[in-house]
């Protein structure tokens, strides 16, 4: 019988960015009037003494209400950085602080505590040299005068001393020579970014989607005068803000989608380009200022954070859900995410999208079939597909075999590569790469809810599946349970035990596993864009990458040492590439370690790494295993997507292992391997199946 499951609990440990505080300006202009009221009956002590303090407390009354940023040379002055308060100090006129302020702060603070290069948290073990670039000293610029402007307009209650702290914790190698660049060079500093294309991509989707998130932003912090200077504006209203009359292009070039101009007030707009050109867009989105916009500006890992941020994080488009709509699932087999126990000669590939509709309809009909049935009828049809024949030369460099890391911005956020360095020499090509800020805060609530309500929908009693009958008998053995079983438990020809047995295991086990969800490329608006931006930042070409795949682990959960590819297998189908980003940041624990590499990475949220599991020449190295640790505190979500060599879709269906029973659309299965931690782990993603099927059927699914 049907049993409810128990809904998944609702995610709750998702990171808070730093709560705004009250004003302090505010509060402390009043805390000064209460002391005006305390200090009458002292009048009569002393003459002078009262018109001494009456007459420096009114002066500060009248200096503030006509220079209110007195207000916050208050609060800097309360700041234990010297260096900056003094920037700020001798800047307090021009409301104006310029690169190479920031410069010379950033060294003096460097030699003040006699530091050069930086530590990087988290993967301390990394000696990995962070440069302050030109565009990250004007982006701190802007931030700081952001914060300053703010606070003292008081219209926000951002704590100037706060984005001060934050500065000070910055761990950088200072790159002296950017210190004494004059302030007009940020002017082209901000224009070569703008230069950057957001899509260089030759998919059409893939642009129309780029460009609905770009105009879709309505993130503006920060003005370039056309002097170089960096203002911070926030009287106007967004929709204000691009003015029709605007004048200069900055880019050329035709192809690039972001663009600046300058307007009629002397200001430069940077956005996206129909949101700058067309003036009734823009009104409704607004533009997007390239320069000042990131919600998290990266001084090495030490972020500083916008604590404006959360405010204008709008709510989740995604909340309906990716792939929403659940397609009947007749029968249904595992895509192997662990273990393959059986591997299919490179012959039987078949590009199933160029097959005609018959050849389709059959290989979809015999897919499921036992493999004899499926060889023949792949065989029969691979004469159709020109690029099925297999050698080592099939990794020609058209094809996905390694990645390109680059610095990009997508969203108004700048996303650029870290190599994390290996700590062991190893003979092996993998390189990992780190990107912070890859996903927005918004994407990433937007996943996690996507895969609570995956989780929660699937409300019937899960299937529960073993790689063997020595993994089944090791859970039993391990629950306490002294029960003899036999392969005689297995639902026929599957290896998944029957739903009441299923029904007693999950009691013994406790039920406390990791939750896989999965989405397809195309499925969505998210992944067709998350794709787009993965082409953009890394080099992986869309069409090569598989399914996206939610993962969440509860408290108490791991996830064995292992490769994304089959040790000791060229089998082109095989994960060459693998992209992870983390959707929250995991209270404790759950960091992803490269043993033999000697890099461990923290969860947190928005960040992604890359790594390769291959040799370009198409060999599993082993040296790219990984494993995810025990979740010590709150829970982690990840999301993960797999790059093959060419693209998915023509490469058919991966090594799969036995066959699975028919399931319920509101049917999970749990997956349980014979390894330490975590070891079980539920899953109700779409199969290959739904693929074809989606894209036979052009299903787009929100
Ligand atoms: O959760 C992690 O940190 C690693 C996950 C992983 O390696 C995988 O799902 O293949
Ligand atoms: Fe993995």
């Amino acid at each position: 019988m049907a049993r409810k499951r128990t809904p998944t609990k609702q995610v709750n440990d998702r990171i808070q960015l730093s709560k705004e505080n009250s004003n302090k300006s505010t509060r402390e202009t009043s805390s000064n009037g209460e002391n005006v009221k305390q200090s009458k009956p002292c009048l009569k002590a002393s003459h002078l003494t009262f018109v001494t303090i009456l007459l420096t407390l009114t002066t500060a009354a009248v200096c503030y209400s006509v220079y209110p940023e007195l207000t916050s040379l208050m609060d800097i002055r309360r700041t234990p950085m010297p260096s900056l308060r003094n920037i700020v100090d001798s800047k307090k006129d021009s409301r104006v602080i310029s690169k190479r302020d920031i410069g010379e702060h950033v060294i003096s603070d460097a030699i003040q505590t006699n530091r050069e290069s930086a530590s990087i948290p988290f993967i301390d073990q990394v000696p990995n040299m962070l440069e302050v670039s030109d565009e990250e000293l004007a982006k701190l610029a802007a931030k700081i005068m952001q914060l300053k402007t703010r606070h003292v307009a008081g219209s926000e209650n951002v704590p100037l001393s706060e984005g001060m702290d934050n500065l000070n914790s910055a761990d950088v190698k200072v790159k002296r020579d950017n210190s004494v660049q004059s302030e007009s060079e940020i002017l082209n500093d901000l224009k070569s970014q703008v230069q950057i294309s957001v899509n260089d991509s030759n998919n059409d989707d893939i642009n129309q989607e780029t460009k609905g998130q770009l105009s879709n932003s309505d993130a503006v912090e920060a003005i370039l005068s056309e002097d170089g200077k960096l203002w911070s504006d926030n009287s106007a209203s967004k929709s204000d803000r691009v003015d029709k009359n605007a004048s200069t292009v900055v880019s050329k070039d035709e192809n690039v989608q972001m663009q600046a101009l300058a307007s009629s007030e002397n200001k430069v707009y940077v956005g996206h380009k129909n949101a700058l050109l067309n003036e009734e867009k823009s009104t409704k989105t607004g533009p997007i200022i390239l320069s000042a916009d990131s919600p998290h500006i990266s001084l090495g890992f030490n972020d500083i954070q916008s604590v404006s941020t959360a405010e204008r994080e709008r709510k989740s488009t995604h909340k309906k859900g990716l792939g929403s709509k659940q397609t009947k699932q007749k029968e249904f087999k595992i895509r192997s995410e662990e273990k393959n126990s059986e591997r299919i000669s490179t012959k039987e590939i078949v590009d199933r999208s160029q097959l005609p509709n018959t050849a389709k309809e059959n290989a979809k009909k015999n897919f499921g079939k036992n493999d004899k049935t499926k060889k023949q009828s792949t065989d029969a049809s691979s004469t159709l597909h020109a690029g099925s024949k297999s050698s080592d030369t099939d990794f020609k460099p058209s094809f996905q075999r390694t990645f390109t890391p680059k610095k990009t911005f997508y969203g108004g956020r700048r996303i650029a590569p870290v190599e994390l360095l290996n700590q062991q020499p190893t003979n092996s090509s993998v390189k990992v790469y780190l990107f912070d800020d890859f996903l927005s805060q918004q994407e990433c609530e937007g996943l996690m809810n996507v895969h609570n309500n995956h989780v929660r929908a699937h409300t019937k009693q899960p299937i529960l599946c073993f790689d063997s009958l020595n993994t089944l008998r090791k859970h039993i053995r391990d629950a306490g349970k002294k029960i003899t079983v036999t392969s005689k438990v297995f639902t026929e020809g599957t290896s998944c035990v029957n739903e009441s047995f299923s029904l007693q295991l999950q009691s013994w086990l406790n039920s406390n596993w990791s939750y896989s969800t999965a989405f397809y490329p195309g499925e969505s608006k998210f992944s067709t864009n998350v794709a787009g931006r993965l082409q953009q930042s890394m080099g992986l070409k869309p069409e090569n990458g598989g399914k996206f795949q939610i993962t969440s682990y509860p408290l108490g959960k791991a996830y064995k040492t292992h490769t994304d590819c089959t040790i000791g297998s060229v089998d082109k189908r095989d994960r060459v590439i693998s992209v992870l980003m983390y959707l929250n940041d995991a209270e404790e624990g759950g960091e992803t370690k490269f043993p033999d590499l000697g890099i461990w990475v923290k969860p947190k949220r928005g960040r992604a790494i890359v790594w390769n599991n291959m040799s370009p020449s198409g060999v599993c190295e082993p040296h790219s295993r990984h494993a995810a640790s025990v979740v010590k505190k709150g829970k982690k979500y990840i999301l993960i997507r797999w790059y093959y060599y060419k693209s998915f879709q023509g490469l058919g269906h991966r090594p799969t292992p036995p066959h699975l029973p028919v399931r319920d659309d509101d049917q999970a299965l749990v997956s349980c391997d014979d390894y330490d931690n975590g070891s079980c782990r539920w899953y109700d993603e779409w199969t290959y199946e739904h693929l074809l099927e989606y894209q036979q059927n052009k299903l787009y699914l929100s």
